[in-house]
C-alpha cells in the first residue's frame, strides 16, 4: 500500500528554490509502520519491518520517511545523509540541505532513499535549465550552482588524494590566495590576476561535521568548504567564486611549502553547449520515428529536441535527420526484435570549422531511397561536409559496427585545437569538450617545462592529440597508444601538420617503453594520460627507471590518479601541483592534470 503524503514527491527540478524553511523541522525518524496503523495490513507490515530492523540493526528500513541532513555529495552527484549515523544516498539533495526523504533500499553499510521535500534550501541550488534533466541520464549537476560543481570536484580531487593516496595537500594560506582572472598560474599555486581573497581555514566552525572543515570565503561570496568523515564521503558548501574572462578560476596559495598544491577547478565561462558529438539513439514511440536519449535507468527513447550540452548545429542535424526519415518512411531499429534500420544518428562537429558530419548507423546495407535521404540533407543542411553510413547489425549496445563507407561527402571533417589541426573520421576518437582541451593540454604544456630541446614520451597517446600539442615545443615526441586506427590517426595527424620529429608505435606503453628504454631512448618529460583504471605498474616501474625529469599526468579519476601518484612519490618524485580542469560541465566527470618532479 502505498503512503501518501500531503506534500507531493518531489523531482530535482520541481524541487529547486523550493525552501519550506518555516516548516517543521524535526529531524526524527518517522517509520512508515508507526503511520500505517489505519490500513488493514499495517500492523503486519510493520510487525515485520521491525523484526527486519532488529535483525539487521538498521536505524531505518523501507518505506520509512525520515528528515535528515544532507552532509555531502558522493561521485554520482547524489547527496549523502545520515539517519542516526546510517548513511543515505539522495538523488537531487545537495549538501546543506535539510529533506524528507522516503528510503527506498537499504544495504548494510548504507540505503538509498527518494527526496520527497526540501526543509531546507541550498544556496547553490539552481533551477536546472534543461527541461528533460529529470528523464535523462546524461547531467547529473545540473540542480547545483556551476561554482558549486567546480568547488566539488576540487574537493573530490583532495579527498582522493588524501585518502586513497595518503599524500599531503597543502593548506591553504591564513592570508589566503587569489582568484585568477586569466587563468593563468605562476609558480606552485600563486594565482595572479584581479578577483578576491581566498582563504581557508582547517578545522574551521561552519557547523559541518567531518574530520576536516574549511572555510573559503572569496570577493563574490562566501564559500564553505568542509571535508572527510570516515565514509569516504566529500562533503562541501559553495559560492563565491568568480567567472571572468576564458574561465571560472580561483588560485589558491599554500601557507606552507609541503604538501601537494590542489588549484581550483578550471571551469568554463560559457558552460553549455560545449559537446562537438552526439550519438542519438532512434526507436519508435506511438507509432512515430522518435531520436532522443535512454530514459534514466532503462533501454527505453524518449524523444528530444535540445539538449543544452551539444553544440546547437546537433540539435538542427538530429531534427531535421528525423523528419526526413518520418517522410521518406525509415524504420526504427528495434533492441529487442533486432528488426527496423535506423539505430543511431550521430553528429560531430567542428567548433573552429563549423564543419559537420553526419553519420547514420544502421542495422543493414540498403538505405531506402538513399539518394532522396543525400538530397534532402544537402539541402536543408549546408554545414554538412561529410554523410556517412556505418553498419551494425549486431545485437548489442556497442554503437558502431565495423564498416564506414561515405555516402557523400569527405570522410573527415576538420578542426583544431590550439593551432593543431586534426582530421576526424566517423570513427576515430577525439575529445568532446574543444574549449576546454585546449584549456587541458596548455596546462599539459606548462607542466612538461619545455623548452624546444627536450625529448618527450607521451603514454596512452590514443589519436596523438597530446603528443602534437606537445611537438610544438620540443625536440622529439613519442607516442605510444594500443589501437592500432588511433595510431594510423595519429601519424595521418601528424603529417597533416607537417611534423616530422613525432613517433607514433602501437603497443602496451607497459611494453612498448621499456622496449624503448632497451633501445636507448631517454625522455626528458614523461606524460601519461591513462583510462580509468590508471597506469599499469610496469609503466609505473619503468618510469622510476628512466628517471625523466618530469612527469606529467592526465587523469580523468582521481582515485587511479591517487594511487599512482603514491607509487611515484615512493620511487622518488614529488607532486607539485594539480589542476582540475572541468571538461564535462553538470556532470560528476573530473579531469586532472598533475606535476611531479624528481626529488
Ligand atoms: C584517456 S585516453 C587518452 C587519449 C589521448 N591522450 C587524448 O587526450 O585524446 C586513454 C587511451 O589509452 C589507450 N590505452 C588503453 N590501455 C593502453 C595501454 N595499455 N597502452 C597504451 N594505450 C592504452 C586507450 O585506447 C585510449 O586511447
Amino acid at each position: 500500500m502505498k503512503k501518501q503524503r500531503n506534500k507531493g514527491t518531489v523531482g530535482r527540478k520541481e524541487s529547486a528554490g523550493r525552501a519550506h524553511g518555516s516548516a517543521e523541522r524535526e529531524t526524527g525518524i518517522r517509520s512508515s509502520s508507526k503511520r500505517s496503523k489505519n490500513r488493514s495490513t499495517g500492523n503486519l507490515r510493520g510487525a515485520r519491518k521491525q523484526q527486519a530492523r532488529e535483525i539487521a540493526g538498521l536505524p531505518v528500513s523501507k518505506n520509512d520517511e525520515v528528515v535528515i541532513d544532507i552532509i555531502g555529495m558522493n561521485h554520482d552527484g547524489e547527496g549523502v545523509g545520515r539517519a542516526d549515523g546510517y548513511t543515505l544516498f539522495v538523488a537531487g539533495a545537495l549538501p546543506g540541505e535539510k529533506a524528507l526523504v522516503k528510503v527506498l533500499k537499504t544495504k548494510k553499510q548504507y540505503g538509498y532513499a527518494k527526496l520527497l521535500e526540501l526543509r531546507e534550501v541550498s544556496p547553490d541550488r539552481v533551477a536546472a535549465p534543461c527541461s528533460i534533466y529529470d528523464k535523462c541520464g546524461g547531467c547529473q549537476l545540473q540542480h547545483l550552482s556551476y561554482a558549486g560543481q567546480l568547488a566539488w570536484k576540487r574537493q573530490h580531487v583532495i579527498d582522493a588524494l588524501e585518502r586513497i593516496g595518503k599524500l599531503r595537500v597543502a593548506e591553504t594560506g591564513d592570508a589566503g590566495a587569489v582568484l585568477g582572472g586569466d587563468g593563468a598560474s605562476e609558480g606552485a599555486g600563486a594565482g595572479t590576476g584581479t578577483g578576491a581573497v581566498v582563504s581557508e581555514a582547517v578545522r574551521g566552525g561552519n557547523g559541518v561535521s567531518g574530520d576536516r572543515a574549511a572555510e573559503v570565503s572569496a570577493g563574490t561570496g562566501v564559500v564553505k568548504v568542509a571535508a572527510n568523515d570516515s565514509s569516504g564521503v566529500t562533503t562541501v558548501g559553495f559560492g563565491g567564486y568568480e567567472l571572468e574572462g576564458e574561465g571560472l578560476v580561483a588560485a589558491v596559495e599554500p601557507s606552507a611549502h609541503n604538501g601537494i598544491v590542489v588549484l581550483p577547478t578550471l571551469g568554463m565561462a560559457e558552460p553549455w553547449r560545449y559537446r562537438n558529438k552526439a550519438q542519438v539513439p532512434v526507436g519508435v514511440t506511438d507509432g512515430a520515428l522518435v531520436g532522443g536519449f535512454y530514459a534514466r535507468g532503462s533501454h527505453r527513447i524518449v524523444d528530444m529536441e535540445t539538449c543544452l550540452i551539444q553544440h546547437e548545429s546537433t540539435d538542427d542535424v538530429v531534427a531535421r535527420v528525423k523528419a526526413i526519415g518520418r517522410k521518406l518512411g525509415i524504420t526504427a531499429y528495434n533492441e529487442e526484435s533486432g528488426q527496423g534500420l535506423l539505430r543511431h544518428v550521430v553528429v560531430k562537429v567542428g567548433f573552429r570549422t563549423g564543419e559537420v558530419m553526419l553519420v547514420l548507423v544502421t542495422n543493414g546495407q540498403d538505405i531506402p531511397h538513399v539518394e532522396a535521404w543525400i538530397g534532402l540533407i544537402r539541402e536543408q543542411l549546408p554545414q554538412v561536409v561529410s554523410i556517412c553510413q556505418n553498419i551494425n547489425t549486431k545485437q548489442t549496445n556497442v554503437i558502431f559496427g565495423d564498416e564506414t563507407r561515405v555516402l557523400w561527402g569527405r570522410d573527415v571533417i576538420y578542426d583544431y585545437i590550439g593551432d593543431v589541426q586534426f582530421a576526424i573520421s566517423a570513427r576515430s576518437f577525439y575529445q568532446v569538450n574543444p574549449v576546454q582541451t585546449e584549456v587541458l593540454y596548455s596546462k599539459t604544456v606548462e607542466y612538461a617545462g619545455l623548452t624546444g630541446r627536450e625529448t618527450v614520451i607521451d603514454a596512452y597517446c590514443g589519436i596523438g592529440t597530446i603528443s602534437l600539442f606537445l611537438a610544438q615545443h620540443a625536440e622529439r615526441v613519442y607516442g605510444v597508444e594500443i589501437v592500432k586506427e588511433a595510431i594510423d590517426d595519429a601519424r595521418s595527424n601528424a603529417e597533416l601538420n607537417g611534423m616530422r620529429h613525432v613517433t607514433f608505435e602501437v603497443g602496451a606503453s607497459e611494453e612498448v617503453i621499456p622496449r624503448w628504454k632497451e633501445q636507448g631512448i631517454e625522455a626528458d618529460v614523461i606524460v601519461v594520460d591513462p583510462p580509468r583504471k590508471g597506469c599499469d605498474p610496469r609503466l609505473l616501474e619503468t618510469i622510476l627507471e628512466m628517471k625523466p625529469e618530469r612527469v606529467v599526468y592526465v587523469s580523468c579519476n582521481p582515485s587511479t590518479l591517487a594511487r599512482d601518484l603514491r607509487i611515484l612519490e615512493d620511487g622518488g618524485y614529488r607532486t607539485v601541483e594539480v589542476q582540475p580542469v572541468d571538461m564535462f560541465p553538470h556532470t560528476t566527470h573530473i579531469e586532472n592534470v598533475a606535476l611531479l618532479v624528481r626529488k
